[in-house]
């Protein structure tokens, strides 16, 4: 039994030998013309900490290598994928399903406003609106010969990302932070999230670690001391990366030119971990 048992089986996803009902399947099939042989989720206890950069930047650097990637905008309140990647042009459909916008290197993405009219209009839905979008984002849009899939998931561990993981297989996930108080609790509060729904998580990933002064080449911790080692030791993960604040990444996404974004060393050494998921 778990030790967080609540007697309430149907909340549960725990195989363990005292369940009383048998366990709900709430997984949604992909588009029967969609082929996509790894997903891999990117999630944050909370928003604004480079959850969308660090998806952009793993799609782009996979398939600099080769693989065709593929980006599911599950953060349907504040999609911010369209922009970093300077995509204008909306989706468009025929009588099998949606087809998502191919970025100027190739990689498709499929975001909620790449089908609403303005940009700036605002998602003013309930939980369960956002959470069949993002379900139809899966099952209505034809995902074709896809390698890799990194879905930006909704901010926290609420109602969102939680429809998103019983509806979609996802292979793994990253955990997306920055160096502020509170990470313990976002943290273990994202892993136990991933424990209950039986879904592997790959590592952490600490955003806006420092800053390094190009005067001085010295490094700044500008949002206080990391405890990242620490907590990464706590839930026995690894740590992928402590990416620094470079204003030359805001630079690119702010002007949709994340794709030529160089990148840097991290990004290749976080993507190994994907093969080891094939
Ligand atoms: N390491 C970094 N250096 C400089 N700017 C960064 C860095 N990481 C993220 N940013 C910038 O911070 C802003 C927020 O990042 P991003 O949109 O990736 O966060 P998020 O966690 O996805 O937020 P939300 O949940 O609100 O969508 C963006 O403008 C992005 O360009």
């Amino acid at each position: 039994m778990s030790e967080n048992c609540n007697q309430n089986c149907s909340s549960c996803s725990d195989d363990c030998t005292e369940r009383k009902e048998p366990k709900t399947d709430f997984s949604e099939k992909p588009h029967e013309l969609s082929n996509i042989k790894k997903v891999i989720g990117i999630v944050s206890g909370k928003g604004g900490v480079g959850k969308s950069l660090v998806t952009s930047m793993l799609a782009v650097t996979m398939n600099r290598m080769g693989y065709h990637s593929a980006i599911l905008d599950a953060d349907v309140t504040g999609p911010s994928i369209p922009k970093a990647f300077g995509i204008k042009e909306k989706a468009t459909g025929s009588e099998f399903g949606l087809f998502p916008i191919k970025s100027k290197t190739g990689i498709d993405i499929m975001s909620i406003n790449l089908l609403l009219e303005n940009d700036t209009d605002p998602v003013v839905w309930r939980g369960p609106i956002i959470g069949n979008t993002v379900k139809q984002f899966w099952t209505d849009v034809i995902w074709s010969d896809v390698d890799f899939m990194f879905i930006d998931m909704p901010p926290g561990t609420g109602d969102v990302p939680l429809t998103v993981f019983q509806s979609i297989a996802v292979d793994g996930i990253i955990i997306v932070t920055s160096p502020q108080e509170l990470v313990s609790m976002i943290v273990s509060k994202a892993v136990k999230m991933a424990e209950m729904m039986n879904i592997p998580i790959i590592g952490l990933v600490e955003n806006m670690s420092y800053f390094k002064c190009p005067d001085n080449d010295k490094e700044y911790k500008i949002f206080g001391d990391s405890h990242i080692e620490e907590i990464a030791k706590k839930h026995n993960l690894e740590v992928l990366a402590k990416l620094p604040i470079d204003p030359k990444i805001s630079a690119v996404c702010d002007r949709g030119l994340i794709e030529l974004f160089d990148g840097n060393l991290w990004w290749l050494k976080m993507s190994r971990h994907f093969f080891e998921l094939v």
